[in-house]
């Protein structure tokens, strides 16, 4: 197990993507560290615009770099916008990782995503299991970009040696979600639907698909967490899945999150939306030896959820 320490005090550290619900958990986590946090908002730098991305880190050379960035979304929006999903995520990881090496950067952390394994991989899903089978269909673009993205992280330590490091996180929840009614994921789509419906005094609440199938879902800021720890101790060509090592089904899931909005109506399941993987669990021992494992369990995460829906609704 490759535990190397490296320094982050003092480095000029680069959060790609921090508008978003990762992004925005990293930069909430290295308020704690002593470094000097670089960003840049998407109008002003397009990270799909090789030549805009080439010339930015000319100038700004971040020692660090979190590639949070990406066109992230659902199983409706990776069904549908198949196009964007595979185009924007290849370009940005192929942007951003080049770049990096063409401007020295010390130590880069690519983000892929539990989809990269097999649809029927063995659960709970070794990182050795991808490209080992067939991907889930609904997601099978952005599951391509993301591996084509940890290959690239893979054949530029081979040849130049580069202290990149690529993590595969499970779904992820909290602070900063996107909560678009069709884009968004199970957690974000729900705590707004059973909200809604509470307001609108709606008799039942439809959930999409069957309910049956299991899913894995971690904290942001526990994320964000583990990856701080991950650059600072990490190095190697080796992924680390980041993940609770727990799972629940979508119809159990529906029922807690309803009890934590307060809705008291009726669960129906639209079977007219796609289920996707049956499940996705992540064998997170790599990262437990490492020394990591989550804090939040899913109960006291959907509180801290639901009051920041509720706080950003507000704002
Ligand atoms: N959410 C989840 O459940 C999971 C996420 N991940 C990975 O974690 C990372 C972050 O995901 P998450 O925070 O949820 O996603 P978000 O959509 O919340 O954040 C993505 C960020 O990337 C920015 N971005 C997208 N395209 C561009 C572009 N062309 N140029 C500049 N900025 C761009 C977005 O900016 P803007 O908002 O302006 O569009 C946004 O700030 C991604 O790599 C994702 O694949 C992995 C597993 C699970
Ligand atoms: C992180 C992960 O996220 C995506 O994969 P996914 O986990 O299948 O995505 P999801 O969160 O959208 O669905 C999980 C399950 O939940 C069910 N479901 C019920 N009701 C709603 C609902 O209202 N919205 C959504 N989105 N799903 C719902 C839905 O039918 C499915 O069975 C990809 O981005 C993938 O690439 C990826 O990386």
């Amino acid at each position: 197990m490759a535990n190397v320490p490296f320094e982050l005090k003092g480095k000029s550290v680069f959060v790609a993507g921090h508008r978003g619900m990762v992004g925005g958990a990293l930069v909430r986590r290295l308020e704690q560290e002593d470094v000097r946090l670089l960003t840049i908002e998407r109008k002003e730098l397009d990270l799909r615009d090789q030549s805009a991305v080439f010339a930015w880190f000319s100038k700004a050379r971040p020692q660090v770099i979190f590639l949070a960035a990406a066109k992230v979304g659902g199983i409706v929006a990776n069904n549908t916008l198949r196009a964007e999903f595979i185009y924007d995520n290849i370009a940005i990881a192929a942007n951003i990782v080049h770049a990096a090496h063409l401007n020295a950067t010390e130590k880069l952390m690519f983000l892929g995503s539990s989809c990269i394994y097999p649809r029927l991989a063995a659960q709970p899903m070794r990182e050795d299991s991808v490209l080992t089978g067939p991907l889930e269909p609904t997601n099978e673009p952005y599951a391509i970009a993301k591996i084509a993205g940890l290959k690239m992280v893979e054949a530029y330590r081979s040849q130049y040696g580069s202290d990149f490091i690529s993590v595969m996180p499970t779904n992820l929840y909290g602070p900063g979600d996107n909560y678009h009614p069709e884009h968004s994921h199970v957690m974000a789509g729900l705590i707004r639907r059973f909200h809604e419906a509470k307001l609108s005094g709606a008799a039942r609440v439809a959930v999409w698909g069957t309910g049956a199938p299991k899913r894995e879902f971690l904290y942001v800021d526990d994320m964000a967490d583990a990856c701080v720890r991950l650059i600072k101790t990490y190095s190697s060509s080796e992924l680390v899945n980041i993940g609770t090592g727990e799972e629940v089904t979508i119809g159990e899931l529906a029922r807690q999150i309803a009890d934590t909005v307060g809705y008291r109506g009726e669960i129906v399941f639209d079977t007219s939306r796609p289920d996707g993987s049956p499940r996705k669990l992540l064998d997170t021992s790599r990262i437990a030896e490492l020394g990591w494992q989550a804090r939040t369990p899913l109960k006291e995460g959907l509180k801290l959820a639901y009051a920041a829906y509720l706080s950003e609704q507000a704002a």
